[in-house]
C-alpha cells in the first residue's frame, strides 16, 4: 500500500480548516476556490453530492496555482475511480466498505475514510491508515470523543466534519490527535449564488486568524 501518511499530515497541517464545498453551478468553482486559497485556506474538499463535482475538481486542479483540490463524499468505487481521474489530490469518505477500504488503500493519492465508532477506526487501522476523518463528528461525541480515542489510539490523527464552526473549533484544535478540521461553514450557499467573493475570503481569514490566535493560547 502506498504510504500517504506523512504527505496528508503535511498537509492538513497546513490547513487547519479544510472548506467542504458543495459546487452547484460549475462557473462557480474558479472564483471560489480562489476566494478560498486569497483568504489563506489552499486545501479544497469538493463533495461529489452534486454532479458539478467532479468538472469542478478538474476544472481548478488545471487552472488555478496554490489550490490542493481533494474530493468529497466519495461513497463508492465508482466515485473513487472518477475522482481519482479527475485529479484529486485526496480523497475523502464520510464512512467505509470493505471494498471502499480496499481500493482506497491502494489509491495513488491520500484516502482518508470517515469513522465514528471505535470499532470503525480499528477496522481502518488494521488496513494501515493513522490519518482518518471523524464524521459526524458534533453528533458523535465531538472533541470528547476523540479526546478519548486518545488513550487507546495515541497514533491515530483525525480531521474531524460535521458540525463544526467558529463556535467550536477551540474544542476541537485543542485535542492534540487533530490536525485541521473541515467545515461547510466558510461556503454559505447565498455568498456563492450571489459571487460574493469578498465575503468568503474575509469568512476564511476569520477563521485562520481564529486557528492562529488558537495555537497561539496553546503555546503559551
Ligand atoms: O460527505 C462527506 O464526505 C463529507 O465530507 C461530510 C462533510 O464533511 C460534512 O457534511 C460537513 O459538515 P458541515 O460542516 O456540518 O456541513
Amino acid at each position: 500500500m502506498p504510504d500517504h501518511t506523512s504527505v496528508i499530515k503535511h498537509l492538513l497541517r497546513q490547513a487547519p480548516v479544510v472548506p467542504v464545498i458543495a459546487i452547484h453551478n460549475l462557473d462557480s468553482a474558479i472564483p471560489l476556490a480562489m476566494a478560498l486559497r486569497d483568504g489563506g485556506l489552499p486545501v479544497l474538499e469538493i463533495t461529489l453530492r452534486t454532479p458539478h463535482g467532479l468538472p469542478a475538481i478538474r476544472r481548478i486542479k488545471d487552472e488555478l496555482e496554490g489550490v490542493i483540490v481533494g474530493a468529497g463524499t466519495v461513497t463508492n468505487l465508482r466515485g473513487l475511480d472518477e475522482a481519482i481521474k479527475a485529479g484529486s489530490e485526496f480523497i475523502i469518505t464520510p464512512g467505509t466498505t470493505p471494498r471502499l477500504l480496499s481500493e482506497g488503500c491502494q489509491s495513488p493519492v491520500p484516502f482518508l475514510p470517515g469513522i465514528s465508532s471505535a470499532s470503525e477506526l480499528m477496522v481502518c487501522a488494521e488496513a494501515g491508515l493513522k490519518v482518518l476523518k471523524f464524521f459526524p463528528a458534533e453528533s458523535s461525541g465531538g472533541a470528547k470523543s476523540l479526546k478519548a480515542f486518545g488513550g487507546p489510539f495515541p497514533d491515530i490523527s483525525f480531521c474531524p466534519t460535521g458540525g463544526i464552526g467558529l463556535h467550536n473549533i477551540a474544542d476541537y484544535l485543542a485535542v492534540p490527535s487533530v490536525l485541521s478540521v473541515g467545515g461547510s461553514w466558510l461556503t454559505p450557499d447565498d455568498m456563492v449564488r450571489e459571487g460574493n467573493w469578498t465575503a468568503i475570503t474575509a469568512l476564511a481569514r476569520e477563521a485562520c486568524l481564529r486557528v492562529a490566535a488558537i495555537r497561539e493560547g496553546h503555546n503559551k
